[in-house]
């Protein structure tokens, strides 16, 4: 039987029974430090008090308009999510009085198997994994969409990240591969803003609903402070959770879907309300699809469905995606996670949208 080389182990030291194979641990910079760096001016935290309030008054049915999650699949390049917000903003404003729009600004990735996880994590996309520079990029760039006068909404993967940009975030999702995860809902049960949960990527839908129930309880856990201190973080409950229909093995945004989701929510006591992925298992991973699913959406919107609360859209400046390939330079706009529409079919989209909510508040 051969062995493998001491190199090839990972340690030098062949009597270690621990950390046998961490290959290297490196310093991470404290929330504290980088708060202190880059803090949320008045105005930024005005602005996201205001948004998760309003997006609460939404969930809890004393605001009718539709909660519209709105950018790329992922962040990677800051000028083109700055280019981006620019040209959300003064759609948003206008469209205000119907849609609650949010940009998407995703910096955690999880992957199906392997594959760049993220702004954070890897903010060079070369493998340096810089994530103390991912950390305060992802921070700066919130801080200057956030100064735009548009809110922010993430996905909550790293139990850790959160400490270093969640006052910057006005809603926060909790993704399909961790709508199971204990630890996630108990990260989401103390979590300032309003939390979605994803349906499972098998399409399940009960998984979703334990979580915003689990996330409404109060939990204690095993955490970091600010101060980069392990601690004991005991949780008050988020009463602002609910469910994100992304589809699974088959698409689930149709009216029975809507209507079997609701009844899931209902044998478990809970408001009857859905925010639906345009895109994921819902579009069939074709970003163009998306139109369609936005324009069923809207179509029962009009109809009277209440119970859709809000819609996510993935959306970039220039539509699709593209490849990181060595020595070649990257389109700027473009996705380099999943494909997303451009910014031409994307505004048509949320002006439909908003069309519907006014069309459903006429038949009230
Ligand atoms: O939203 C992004 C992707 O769908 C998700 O992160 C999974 O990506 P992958 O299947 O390409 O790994
Ligand atoms: C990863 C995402 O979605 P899901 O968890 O539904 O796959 C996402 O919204 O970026």
């Amino acid at each position: 039987m051969s062995h493998p080389s001491i190199e090839e182990s990972g340690t030098h030291d062949t009597t270690r029974v621990d950390d046998v194979r961490i290959a290297s641990v490196r310093p991470l910079l404290t929330p504290a430090v980088l708060l202190e760096d880059l803090p949320a001016p008045p105005d930024v935290e005005a602005l996201v008090q205001v948004t998760r309030a309003a997006i609460g008054r939404v969930l809890h049915g004393s605001d009718d308009r539709l909660v519209a999650v709105v950018g790329p699949c992922s962040i990677h390049d800051h000028d083109a999510a700055v280019a981006y917000a620019r040209r959300l903003k003064p759609l948003a404003d206008e469209l205000a009085g119907d849609l609650l729009v949010v940009m998407r600004v995703y910096f955690e990735k999880p992957r199906t198997t392997v594959g760049w996880k993220g702004y954070i994590n890897d903010p060079r996309l070369d493998g340096s994994f810089r994530m103390n520079e991912g950390l305060r990029r992802a921070r700066e760039l919130l801080l200057e969409i956030s100064a735009l006068g548009l809110p922010a909404g993430t996905e909550f993967l790293d139990l850790l990240s959160p400490q270093y940009i969640s006052d910057l975030i006005a809603w926060g999702a909790i993704g399909a591969r961790t709508t199971e995860s204990q630890s996630h809902r108990q990260l989401a049960s103390g979590l300032s803003c309003p939390v979605g949960f994803k349906n499972g990527t098998d399409g399940g839908v009960q998984v979703a609903v334990d979580a915003v129930r689990a996330a409404a309880a109060p939990h204690a856990f095993m955490g970091m402070t600010k101060m980069g201190v392990a601690a004991i973080f005991e949780t008050r409950g988020n009463p602002d959770g609910h469910v994100i229909l992304r589809g699974g093995k088959a698409p689930n945004f149709d009216a029975a879907s809507i209507e079997a989701a609701c009844a899931v929510l209902r044998a478990a006591g809970l408001r009857e309300q859905v925010l639906v992925d345009c895109s994921h298992a819902n579009s069939r991973k074709d970003h163009r699809r998306q139109i369609e699913v936005a324009t069923d959406l809207g179509a029962q919107i009009a109809g009277g469905e209440r119970r859709i609360v809000g819609v996510m859209v993935e959306s970039h400046l220039h539509e699709g995606r593209q490849d990181q390939q060595p020595g070649h330079p990257l389109r700027a706009g473009v996705s380099i996670t999943d494909a997303c529409l451009g910014w031409h079919d994307t505004e048509p989209l949320l002006r439909g949208l908003a069309d519907a909510v006014r069309r459903r508040r006429a038949r009230a």
